[in-house]
């Protein structure tokens, strides 16, 4: 069977995560969190004591660090030289860093050029997820996804995660993250004009995967 490449983008919360791994297993193929990877270099910045507001010393750091994604859907990894970043990069202080950092064009510049050689040598194809696949890092895709889900609903999903977090202020957090990264200069959250728009809001989990899997084998069948 042809390799194929999904490309699945959106705001927080949407569902990208659940979504691209259940996709990826269910048709065989890698899986690539791309948020993982600037929460990443985030995680590594505030290690090593670098001011995350001051750009140039993001940027002159950039470079630095080596960070590995594995992408087994089933058993997804990062490491950052070569220490196991799967729990820290889920912290609240990465959480509110990590749009300062993935703004600054270098390591944009970095982080692309990692995610396009992951998406180059998957043997069956994979499903990248982000905010910016569609657009910038692979806009050749064979199917570009943008998924959607009203702010109240993203908030409710989340709130359910971070067991007893307030919903409202969670919902801020949100709509704050996402102003930040679709406002940026270098590679915005944003849909390509050729994904197909998924709103999640009325949608199970479960009726997503399914949405998302019949669109791959529609496409594989038309290619
Ligand atoms: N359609 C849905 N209905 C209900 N819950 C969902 C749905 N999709 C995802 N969820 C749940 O919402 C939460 C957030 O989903 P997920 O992490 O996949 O979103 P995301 O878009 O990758 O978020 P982020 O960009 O912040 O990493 C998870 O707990 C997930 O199980
Ligand atoms: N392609 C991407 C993926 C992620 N980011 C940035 C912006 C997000 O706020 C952050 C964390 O992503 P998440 O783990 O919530 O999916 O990483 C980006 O700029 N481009």
């Amino acid at each position: 069977m042809e390799s194929v490449i999904v490309a699945i983008d959106g705001p927080s919360g949407t569902g990208k995560s659940s979504t691209s791994k259940a996709v990826a297993a269910k048709l065989g193929l890698s899986y690539l969190d791309t948020g993982a990877q600037y929460r990443a270099i985030t995680w590594w910045m505030i290690s090593n004591g670098i001011d995350v507001q001051d750009a140039v010393a993001v940027a002159d750091a950039a470079g630095k660090p080596v960070i590995v994604s594995g992408t087994d859907p089933a058993r997804p990894t990062i490491t950052v030289d070569g220490v196991d970043a799967a729990g820290p990069i889920r912290t609240e202080e990465v959480t509110s860093k990590v749009s300062a950092v993935s703004a600054v064009p270098e390591v944009r510049e970095r982080i692309t050029e990692l995610q396009r050689s992951i998406a180059a040598d998957a043997p069956l194809g994979i499903v990248v997820e982000g905010r910016d696949i569609g657009t910038t890092v692979l806009p050749d895709a064979d199917l570009k996804i943008f998924l959607t889900a009203s702010p109240e609903a993203r908030a409710a999903r989340r709130s359910g995660e971070l067991k007893g977090a307030d919903v409202v202020t969670t919902q801020q957090a949100l709509i704050k993250r996402d102003a930040a990264d679709s406002s940026r200069k270098t590679s915005p959250l944003a849909k390509a004009d050729d994904a197909v728009e998924v709103d999640t809001t009325e949608l199970t989990l479960e009726q997503v995967i399914e949405c998302v899997v019949t669109l791959v084998e529609e496409k594989r069948a038309t290619a």
